[in-house]
């Protein structure tokens, strides 16, 4: 009699874990975006079954980097998502693909903590998650209670279902971003694409005319770009653009958006800032690139570039198109007025080593 209670009680906690498990699974499965799913995820899981800390630790390579940029500057997730080496990851959990518990010598699991959870956790339990079946994060639970999660007491099965529960939503999300990603950015400098710049300027025109803030466009082109090709090779002219928007990318990102607009030309867009602060931006990255060639092979390739920039409060144009299309000029008029003096710098390169 007294096991069959028992039996019954297993029964009714296995249901309501299930039924949890499923509350979990409902309110992440249709989520579309990585952010929001480590957020959904970690706080249901906090929730439901009462871990004071739950956190993701994610590949910091393919076929997750696409993820880390927007992870990275959401900073609600800062505790709650970590990118780390996968043989950190391969560290923890072995070859098992199984949970791991661990409530000794915590310090071993530094790399894959929070630095703010570091000094409370006394007791951890690392999931794999994997897509395809490759190893792509860990699933983490963690508790001040040195118990909670005891490698002597505690059955591995059920988090382990949750583990597996996880790694197919975190499958559909990262697809749909991924998917997301190639359709909106350039695939050789990971910059966003010229239909996006289009998109983004057309909203930021309208806000700029309701709202009166300021609005700027920068185009900015390479110098000689044709002539590095032609001398150094196509795959030196890649890592010449790719070295260009890394560095574009640094001076823009936290005030506004970059973009490859076409072959060697980028366009940097600021909402709220001014045409003299644009320039100046613009004038940064000709400065460093110019005092920075870029190690190719055997060689220092100099590079410069030139540009020419345009804004609602300086020049008041009819349309973003003209907005645009004016920025688009005073490159071309920069452009020529320089054309003497500074690419000549980069052509009697390319001609000493032809
Ligand atoms: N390596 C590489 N070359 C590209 C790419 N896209 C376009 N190009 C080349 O970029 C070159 C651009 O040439 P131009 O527009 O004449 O540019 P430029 O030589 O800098 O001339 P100026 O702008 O007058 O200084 C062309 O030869 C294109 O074939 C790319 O993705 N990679």
């Amino acid at each position: 009699m007294h096991d069959i209670q028992q039996l019954i009680e297993n029964v009714r906690q296995n249901e309501q874990i299930a039924l949890k498990f499923f509350e979990i699974e409902r309110c992440i499965l249709s989520i579309g975006r990585c952010d929001q799913f480590v957020s959904t995820l970690t706080r249901e899981v906090q929730k439901h079954f009462n871990v004071p800390y739950v956190w993701v630790n994610l590949i910091n390579e393919a076929p997750l980097s696409h993820l880390i940029e927007n992870l990275e500057k959401t900073t609600d997730l800062r505790d709650r998502v970590l990118f780390t080496r996968r043989s950190a990851m391969i560290d923890m959990i072995k070859s098992s693909n199984k949970t791991v518990l661990v409530n000794e010598n915590i310090q071993s699991c530094r790399e894959i903590i929070p630095s703010s959870y570091r000094d409370i956790i006394s007791s951890v339990a690392i999931s794999p998650l994997t897509i395809d079946g490759a190893l792509v994060g860990l699933f983490c639970q963690g508790d001040s209670n040195v118990d909670r999660y005891n490698p002597e007491t505690k059955d591995t099965f059920l988090l382990d279902q949750l583990a597996i529960k996880i790694s197919i939503c975190l499958s559909n999300v990262t697809a749909r971003e991924k998917l997301e990603y190639l359709a909106t950015r350039d695939s050789l400098t990971g910059l966003l694409n010229r239909r996006q710049l289009e998109l983004m300027l057309e909203r930021e025109f309208t806000r700029s005319k309701q709202t009166g803030r300021d609005l700027t466009a920068i185009f900015i082109d390479c110098d000689a770009f044709k002539a590095i090709n032609d001398t150094l090779g196509h795959n030196c002219g890649d890592e010449v653009l790719e070295y260009i928007a890394r560095r574009l990318l640094k001076y823009v990102q936290k005030q506004g958006l970059a973009f490859r607009f076409a072959g060697d030309e980028f366009v940097f867009v600021l909402p709220g800032k001014s045409l003299e602060h644009s320039l100046q931006v613009a004038e940064t990255l000709h400065n460093y690139l110019q005092s920075n060639p870029l190690r190719y092979k055997t060689n220092l390739v100099p590079i410069t570039v030139s540009y020419g920039g345009a804004s609602m409060n300086a020049d008041t144009p009819g349309s973003y198109k003209q907005l645009l299309r004016l920025a688009d000029e005073r490159l071309y008029s920069y452009k020529n007025n320089k054309k003497r003096s500074v690419p000549t710098k980069v052509l009697k390169f390319l001609n000493k080593i032809r």
